[in-house]
């Protein structure tokens, strides 16, 4: 077993809302191995989202604590990339120079960045649209970019919010493929959000069902063999038994 690069112990958070206190997450530990492929798979408002922003550093805990490589971590983590569910592309830049942001802040010369935003904004498929800028994109496009500046800073772990939702079953499915080939053998560290069972057991090595508050329902590994293709692994018994096992868990939360 590999080391934690993520550590969560007994993590709360909560919101206020005029004078209603809405709690978002209640208690949850959860402890993501390094270099692992973890996927976070539950119902919308279950507290998914919230919880990435604490990995991130974005926001603090109610009460709890994380720890990234065996420290507590305070404030915004810069070992991380975080897609957002929200776009965070600069209007005012094209898709090349939002690419290429996160580079250009590290004070990397022009001609190297340039040369890396040109080879991600190939791998997610949107060459030929390089001066465009978002409002000319479609809402995929502007999420291929996104994972495109994400992947330019070149963090050691991913965080990713449904980073698929938006796109056709086809690029969908592209895209996973090239996110695998990323990661695979890469010791980068995984952590994806979603509600789609398929996506969760194509991607993952370990699938975390959360029901309300974040709670816990199952923590099920996937030892389904790599490379999974969509077409062929939807047929394994395997795969349909563990299909069925989160879709119960899904459904127990929802009770
Ligand atoms: N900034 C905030 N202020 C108040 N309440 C919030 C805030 N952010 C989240 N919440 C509440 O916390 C709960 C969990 O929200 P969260 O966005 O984490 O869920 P989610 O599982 O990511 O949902 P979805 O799949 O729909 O994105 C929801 O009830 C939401 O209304």
């Amino acid at each position: 077993m590999s080391a934690a690069v993520i550590e969560v112990q007994g993590l709360s958070k909560h919101f206020r809302k005029d004078d209603e206190e809405l709690i978002a997450l209640r208690g949850v530990d959860l402890t993501v191995e390094q270099g692992s492929f973890l996927v976070l798979l539950g119902r919308s408002g279950c507290g998914k989202s919230t919880l990435l922003n604490l990995l991130a550093g974005l926001t603090p805990p109610t009460s709890g604590q994380i720890t990234y490589g065996g420290k507590p971590m305070r404030g915004p983590n810069t070992q991380v990339g975080y897609l957002t569910q929200h776009d965070t592309l600069m209007p005012w830049r094209d898709v090349a120079r939002n690419v290429q942001m996160p580079r250009e802040l590290r004070g990397e010369s022009k001609k190297e960045r340039a040369a890396v935003a040109a080879e991600l904004i190939k791998l997610v498929g949107l060459d030929g649209f390089e001066r465009h800028y978002p409002r000319e994109l479609s809402g995929g496009m502007r999420r291929r970019a996104s994972l495109a500046r994400m992947l330019c800073a070149d963090p050691e772990t991913l965080l990713l919010d449904e980073p698929f939702g938006a796109l056709d079953a086809q690029l969908r499915t592209e895209l996973q493929g090239e996110l695998l080939r990323l990661w695979s053998g890469s010791g980068r560290t995984v952590v994806f959000v979603t509600h789609d069972i398929e996506e969760a057991l194509i991607l993952a090595d370990r699938v975390v069902v959360l029901g309300p508050v974040g709670t816990i329902l199952l923590d099920q590994s996937v030892d389904l063999p790599r490379p999974r293709d969509p077409d062929d692994i939807r047929v394994d018994p395997h795969f349909v038994e563990l299909h069925r096992r989160l879709s119960a868990a899904l459904k127990e939360g929802a009770r």
